[in-house]
């Protein structure tokens, strides 16, 4: 296999100190053949044929580097440019991109290229879902650690915690996943070449080739832009001695003192996770709550439970006029002052910028096929995926729709499925109705379907009907005072519309509840009712109970 160290090193944060640092950059282009795909597609198809295909795809891929490779041949005879032909060219090897390119490879047998210029996974798995989620069970583990006290445990007050240790731990995972997709790849049939894309021709893509050996061409009548987003970064002097989530993901140590600005889903779980493995954390909100976004119900508890959790929320903050570096290094021997536009001033060890996220859609010259961009810089597409420029389709975060794993996932599987499937696939599409989400807070928070204001704004205030229920789950019953009980809330609010009671939303707050909406999540999307609801017997003693036994 071909082994090569990434160079290019112009792209966001993501690219630059964790690819320069990287070895996983392969360029494979080639192709199985016929054969050898009838061969993996077949049940007899085992982890070791996976190893003989990617030793196949390799030799190939030398052979190609060798005699087929654009520099090359200019270099020695200025013959044209060659471009390989395919049937389906993905940009972006991330959720959408996989997903994508392995129903039209793996389901459909068509000739599939992915171009990454990054690590293979994408954002979820490098820079998102997978390593938040890792970071959040470590800090959940802290705060059972304080809970199994109330129960008799003799749990010493100071347990020390090995945070780099964690996070070399939690990148040995990363790498084995990043090996595990390109392994995905290699037995599905799919070329990967790693670089950066862009396009010449309506239907004809450069890559400027990571490993720094020139640029090579590639045509299809069917082009995917699954290029994802990046952090933004707010345009404030010495914003820059910040971190975003990608540097979070960096961090070898943690700071004792951190001030993360902003509102949303990243702001809020980031800070959770910090606060709760005892870094002090200082959030800033332009807002009195933050996920401002969500149901008023989750928006106040949450806050006020962060608040009551420990974090530090500065409400209606008017931002920071300048960031100044007082001293350089890592942990606790960084410090950054942060001036306010109202002249206040803190001292923190690090700086969370969590404002947001922007389409990763520079160097694509989307100009040349056409494709239209909204205000924000998203890719302009139909129910279909479809951008307005012919054969060129985009989904997932470069979209701006829902940025959610699972929805460029499903968005990737159902446009591999009209564009190459069988007739009776011709129409597939993912349905944006209904989409459950959970934020992973401390608790954690679940929602699916319309918050209260627009439920009461599509139906109107008198076909709404909502039921609530706020309690303390059983689960912190024992040994834990009034005050501390207070402290960690279970709320669920169903909402109802029409004399049928049809459930339109659900939004839920508590232990457990990432794992309880997904079913949930099922019965609204068949448009259940409250009466479905209490059909079902409830399961004793849960917190999910009450979500079926509510009056
Ligand atoms: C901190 C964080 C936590 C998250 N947590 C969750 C979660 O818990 N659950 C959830 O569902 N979602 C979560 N998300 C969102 C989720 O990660 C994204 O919605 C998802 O990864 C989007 O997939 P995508 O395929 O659209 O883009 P990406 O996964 O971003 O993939 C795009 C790929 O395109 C590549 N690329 C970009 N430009 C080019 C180019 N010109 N040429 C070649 N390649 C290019 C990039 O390197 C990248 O690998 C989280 C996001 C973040 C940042
Ligand atoms: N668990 C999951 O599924 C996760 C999903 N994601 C996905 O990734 C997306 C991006 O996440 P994220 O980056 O948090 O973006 P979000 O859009 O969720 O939140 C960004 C928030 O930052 C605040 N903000 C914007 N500009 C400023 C500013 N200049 N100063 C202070 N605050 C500001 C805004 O809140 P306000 O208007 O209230 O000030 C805004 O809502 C999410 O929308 C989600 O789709 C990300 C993480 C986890
Ligand atoms: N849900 C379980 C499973 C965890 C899981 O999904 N693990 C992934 C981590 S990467 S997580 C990244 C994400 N994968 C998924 O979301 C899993 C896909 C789900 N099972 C489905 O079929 O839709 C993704 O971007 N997928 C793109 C694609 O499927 O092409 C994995 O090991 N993958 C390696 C492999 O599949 O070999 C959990 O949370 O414990």
């Amino acid at each position: 296999m071909l082994s090569r160290s990434i160079q290019s090193s112009r792209f966001s944060f993501r690219a630059s100190s964790s690819l320069t640092r990287s070895s996983v950059g392969q360029i494979r282009p080639g192709r199985l053949t016929n054969r050898t795909l009838a061969t993996i597609n077949s049940p007899r198809f085992t982890p070791a044929d996976s190893i003989a295909t990617n030793y196949r795809l390799s030799t190939i891929s030398r052979h190609f580097s060798s005699s087929s490779n654009p520099k090359n041949q200019e270099t020695s005879n200025m013959a044209p440019i060659e471009t390989q032909q395919y049937d389906y060219i993905v940009l972006g090897g991330g959720s959408g991109g996989s997903g994508s390119a392995r129903r039209a490879a793996g389901w459909y047998g068509k000739k599939t290229l992915i171009v990454e210029s990054g690590r293979s996974g994408g954002t979820c798995v490098n820079v998102g879902c997978v390593p938040k989620k890792m970071t959040w069970n470590f800090a959940t583990i802290n705060e059972m650690l304080h809970i199994g006290k109330s129960y008799g445990y003799d749990i010493p007050d100071n347990i020390a915690m090995n945070y780099t240790h964690f996070k070399n731990t939690r990148d040995a995972v990363i790498k084995r996943l990043n090996g595990a997709y390109e392994r995905n790849w290699g037995r599905e049939g799919i070329d990967l070449v790693q670089g950066r894309a862009g396009f010449v021709e309506p239907h004809t893509i450069e890559v400027n080739l990571a490993d720094g050996s020139g640029t090579a061409r590639y045509t299809a009548p069917h082009i995917l832009l699954a290029t994802g987003g990046r952090p933004s970064l707010p345009s404030v002097p010495g914003a820059e001695h910040g971190i975003t989530s990608d540097g979070f993901f960096e961090l070898e140590e943690l700071p004792p003192k951190i001030a993360v600005v902003g509102a949303g889903y990243i702001a809020v779980e980031l800070a959770g996770v910090l606060n709760a493995v005892d870094v002090e954390t200082h959030m800033f909100i332009r807002g009195e709550n933050f996920l401002r976004k969500f149901d008023p119900m989750i928006q106040k508890t949450m806050t006020d439970r962060y608040e009551a959790a420990g974090v530090n929320i500065h409400r209606n903050h008017g931002g920071f006029k300048e960031v100044q570096l007082i001293r350089d290094g890592k942990g606790k021997d960084r410090l950054l002052k942060l001036i306010g536009h109202d002249g206040s001033e803190i001292e923190v060890n690090e700086l969370l910028w969590a404002v947001g996220r922007a389409p990763e859609v520079e160097d694509l010259n989307l100009d040349i096929p056409g494709v239209k961009l909204n205000a924000g810089g998203h890719v302009v597409v139909d129910e279909y995926q479809n951008s307005s420029a012919e054969g060129v389709y985009a989904l997932g975060d470069v979209t701006g729709q829902a940025e959610l794993t699972p929805v460029a996932i499903a968005a990737g599987r159902q446009l591999g499925s009209r564009l190459f499937g069988p007739p009776e696939l011709k129409h597939s599409k993912i349905s944006y109705e209904n989409i459950p989400t959970v934020v992973f807070s401390h608790p954690e928070v679940g929602c699916v379907g319309l918050t209260e204001p627009e439920a009461r704004q599509r139906y109107g205030d008198d076909k709404i009907k909502v039921y609530h229920t706020k309690f303390t789950a059983m689960f912190y019953d024992v040994g834990l005072s009034p005050e501390e009980k207070a402290k960690n809330p279970t709320e669920m609010k169903i909402i109802c519309a029409g004399p049928q009671e049809k459930v339109v939303g659900l939004h839920i707050l508590g232990l457990g509840v990432g794992e309880m909406l997904q079913g949930f999540g099922v019965a609204v999307k068949m448009g259940a009712t409250k009466q479905d609801f209490d059909s079902c017997v409830a399961i004793h003693p849960t917190s999910a109970e009450e979500l079926v036994t509510m009056r």
